[in-house]
């Protein structure tokens, strides 16, 4: 059985034509892209033509690649960005980015409609101004509210390429379940919070599961790309949700960092749970594939990293990025620490001197070279991730066991020797395809190839390489850590 999975980055785009023989299920890259948000007037847009043209370029591949028919395709992609389609059916708006500065413009107006905290005790969601809530409300006080009374739907990124594809309009519910519009309870949208910021619902698509078929691409689309028509499957839209599908392992008490442009480190939990606590420290609940729940924090991620590269390729010199991963690997340790998530590091642009700056302000040593630079980021996000594992603890009452590294952040030996060391936890790295290795696992399902989540995790065990990582020097990293506690905001 073979089927095809798009997976969008904030950094970079694939395709894969997956293929389950019954026991194993292999994969292979047939296309990909890179991706980046595009500044014009100080606005951030996504190239959502460019993203479409490379979706239907897979599919044709992955066509050519399965020598017939794929099964089905399913879409993944980061979460709350969307696209507004208008009465006649096309795309109204340009699809922004969740970093533009609309949201941060207009953060005082918009916590006065709902405050933060009435807002997390809602659906336990993150307070962060990329939500789609936010970016909604963003757009009402800007005065470009008439383009949610005027336009006919709202459809996140994969949504909306689904759309494209079929013509159905659906939201697929672990994307749903992060807008901050979602309601637990009904497993729908939110009359309180739509009704509060003026959000239509009739502007919201009927929610869908992931595992079950979301349409069939229409003739038309078919002949245009020039395959056959095929099934599209709701997977978890949501590519943390796809990548967490794809943990090795049915063990309750491992944690799992999604590592790539965000690092999203949290833990599955039966049921959501929403206090104090999780509201102090930021801790977003959001649905999962399988009836779980993913309980997890923001940390920045390789972001900062993928900012410097540009910084040093627009000075003329060009790394990849496993050059400056080696380069930092020979300096000498814990010279500065930053916090990664820090407000500073937030937008594109940069990065170099933000980095600068911070160690200045905070009265460490300033990194000057490639490998310096990189060296305080890599640190900074292990200890971090220390930091996130020991709350999860605090408010779970359970010690986490271990830690699975998923998506190409993995490829990051010496992060994931830092992880190990930062959290004393056995680390395991794989699947670095996670994302469609997970979205491959719900398409496997809505075929009825597999029964359920937990037999899903078997297959990808047993078709995965994972590698493993265990603690060294926990001395000093327990020292650095005393350290780094002191740069982190009083509420963390
Ligand atoms: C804003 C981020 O995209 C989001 O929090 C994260 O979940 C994601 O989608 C990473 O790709």
């Amino acid at each position: 059985m073979k089927q095809i999975a798009f997976d969008l980055g904030a950094s970079s785009g694939k395709v894969m034509l997956g293929e389950f023989d019954g026991t194993y299920l292999t994969t292979e890259v047939i296309h990909r892209f890179p991706n980046r948000q595009i500044c014009v007037s100080n606005h951030l847009y996504w190239n959502f033509l460019g993203i479409h043209q490379n979706l239907t370029e897979g599919i044709r591949k992955g066509c050519a690649a399965a020598g017939g028919t794929p099964v089905s395709i399913g879409i993944d992609a980061y979460c709350n960005d969307f696209g507004l389609i208008g009465r006649n059916g096309d795309l109204i708006t340009q699809v922004r980015c969740y970093r533009d500065l609309r949201m941060a413009r207009n953060e005082a107006g918009i916590y006065r409609i709902m405050s933060r905290r009435e807002l997390h005790f809602q659906n336990g969601n993150q307070n962060a101004l990329f939500n789609t809530l936010i970016q909604l409300a963003a757009m009402r006080l800007e005065g470009d509210g008439f383009l949610l009374e005027q336009c006919e739907t709202l459809l996140h990124i994969p949504d909306l390429l689904t759309y494209f594809l079929t013509g159905q309009r659906h939201s697929e519910y672990t994307l749903a379940s992060v807008s901050q519009m979602f309601q637990w309870e009904t497993s729908n949208w939110d009359p309180e919070i739509l009704s509060r910021f003026e959000i239509p619902a009739k502007l919201l698509a009927p929610i869908i599961m992931p595992g079950t078929v979301a349409g069939v691409m229409t003739k038309e689309t078919a002949d245009e790309i020039g395959v056959p028509r095929m099934k599209v499957t709701a997977v978890g839209e949501h590519d943390t949700a796809s990548a967490v599908a794809a943990l090795p392992t049915n063990e309750p008490h491992a944690a799992y960092i999604s590592s790539g442009t965000w690092s999203l480190m949290g833990v599955e939990i039966p049921e959501p749970v929403i206090d104090e606590r999780t509201y102090r420290y930021n801790i977003a609940i959001e649905g999962g594939v399988g009836g779980r729940y993913r309980m997890l924090k923001n940390v920045m991620g390789l972001w900062l990293i993928q900012e410097c590269r540009l910084e040093y390729r627009k000075m003329g010199t060009t790394y990849e990025f496993a050059e400056l991963v080696e380069l930092a690997g020979r300096e000498k340790s814990f010279v500065s620490l930053i916090d990664p998530d820090d407000e500073a590091f937030y937008m594109p642009g940069d990065m170099l001197r933000k980095i600068r700056d911070y160690c200045i302000r905070t009265g460490q040593p300033v990194p000057d070279t490639p490998g310096r630079f990189i060296r305080v980021i890599e640190e900074s996000l292990a200890l971090k991730y220390r930091w996130v594992m020991e709350t999860l603890e605090k408010i779970l009452g359970y010690r986490i066991e271990s830690i699975h590294i998923l998506g190409g952040g993995g490829k990051d030996t010496l992060l994931n020797q830092l992880t190990a060391n930062a959290c004393g936890r056995t680390v395991y790295v794989g699947p670095q395809e996670a994302a469609l290795t997970g979205n491959f696992l719900m398409q496997l399902q809505a075929a009825g190839a597999i029964g359920n989540l937990e037999q899903g995790r078997e297959i990808i065990a047993r078709s995965t390489q994972i590698a493993i990582y265990e603690p060294q020097e926990q001395k000093a990293w327990d020292e650095a850590y005393e350290y780094f506690l002191t740069l982190l905001p009083l509420s963390e």
